[in-house]
């Protein structure tokens, strides 16, 4: 469990991380969103001691991370998978990990197999490494030591959708064990995939938090009908807040009531669903619009 209290870092009057408060609970998949900038590196680089905060404070199963004896055995880390020595081979790279952790050498092995890095592949310099490949090697690092907390920085980042798959079922297999896992990303999309759990931050704060079916529920209805004006004024009169989408409106209310509005207003309903990841993402954007470049631009 990570558990992060009031977590404040100001760099001179900037302030980039602003109160950030949130818990990534046991044997569950916490995804950290937030679009470029917002803070989501910081916070992670303080939850590792790389980073010192200006007030508030994080632990890492019940203790501050430098308290920890040998870290890599509790904590799995990856910030930057492109910071790995680039002359040295995947295969020495996890050796000198295993050897500082203390742990036998066999675990190379098992840990190549276990992020699917072949032989070959193993035997090559880091240089000559696909970004993907950076990534399965990053991962391999955080997870030599059996650690039970995961903190991995935009993992999926150059991951094709096999290896995105790969590593949605790796996260999940190690949640269910019992693992933590916290994982940031400003694509909203591969948190949706794989998190049990959304913390989305903007302009250094958290402005939403919950499970994902939560923040899916309150991602509202998609409906599409006959008569969308009409509609939206039935349900404007039975105080449901409607924005108007792509052809038709999304609405802030559960499906079986969008569908009784419409009912009782007379309109053909031609299309009435949750609006799961498509309202997600609206949220998210609007949540974070004044964050967003192009928001700012606009
Ligand atoms: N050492 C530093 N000195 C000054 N400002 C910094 C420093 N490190 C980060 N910042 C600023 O803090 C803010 C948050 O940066 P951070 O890297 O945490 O964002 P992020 O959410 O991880 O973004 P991205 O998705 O682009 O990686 C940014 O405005 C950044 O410029």
């Amino acid at each position: 469990m990570i558990t992060v209290e009031s977590l404040t870092k100001q760099y001179g009057p900037f302030t980039a991380v602003d109160h950030v408060s949130f818990t990534a609970a046991t044997g569950r998949v916490t995804g950290f969103l937030g679009p470029n900038g917002a803070g989501k590196s910081t916070t992670m680089r303080i939850m590792v001691g790389l980073t010192r905060p200006t007030t508030g404070q994080v632990t890492v199963s019940g203790r501050d991370y430098r308290d920890l004896p040998n870290p890599g055995l509790e904590v799995g880390v990856l910030l930057d998978a492109s910071a790995q020595h680039a002359g040295r081979t995947g295969r020495e790279i996890l050796a000198i990990a295993a050897q500082t952790m203390g742990l036998p050498k066999s675990r190379v092995a098992e840990t190549l197999a276990r992020v699917g890095l072949t032989e070959d592949e193993a035997e090559r310099r880091v240089r000559n490494y696909s970004l993907g490949m950076r990534q399965r090697l990053g991962i391999a690092t955080a997870l030599i030591g059996d650690p039970e907390v995961l903190i991995l920085d935009e993992p999926a980042n150059g991951l094709d959708p096999a290896g995105i798959r790969w590593m949605r079922d790796l996260l999940r297999g190690f949640a269910n064990d019992g693992g933590t896992v916290l994982l940031s990303s400003h694509l909203l999309h591969e948190i949706e995939v794989i998190a049990d759990d959304i913390v989305v931050i903007g302009q250094g704060r958290i402005v939403a938090q919950g499970s994902k079916t939560e923040l899916l529920a309150a991602a509202g209805t998609l409906v599409r009908t006959s008569d969308d004006a009409r509609l939206a004024r039935a349900l404007h009169e039975a105080a449901v807040v409607t924005t108007p989408i792509d052809g038709g409106l999304r609405a802030d209310a559960d499906p079986g009531l969008v569908g009784e509005v419409a009912h009782r207003a007379d309109v053909v309903v031609r299309e009435l669903r949750a609006a799961d990841g498509a309202g997600l993402e609206e949220m998210f954007l609007q949540l974070t619009a004044e964050t967003a470049r192009e928001g700012a631009a606009a």
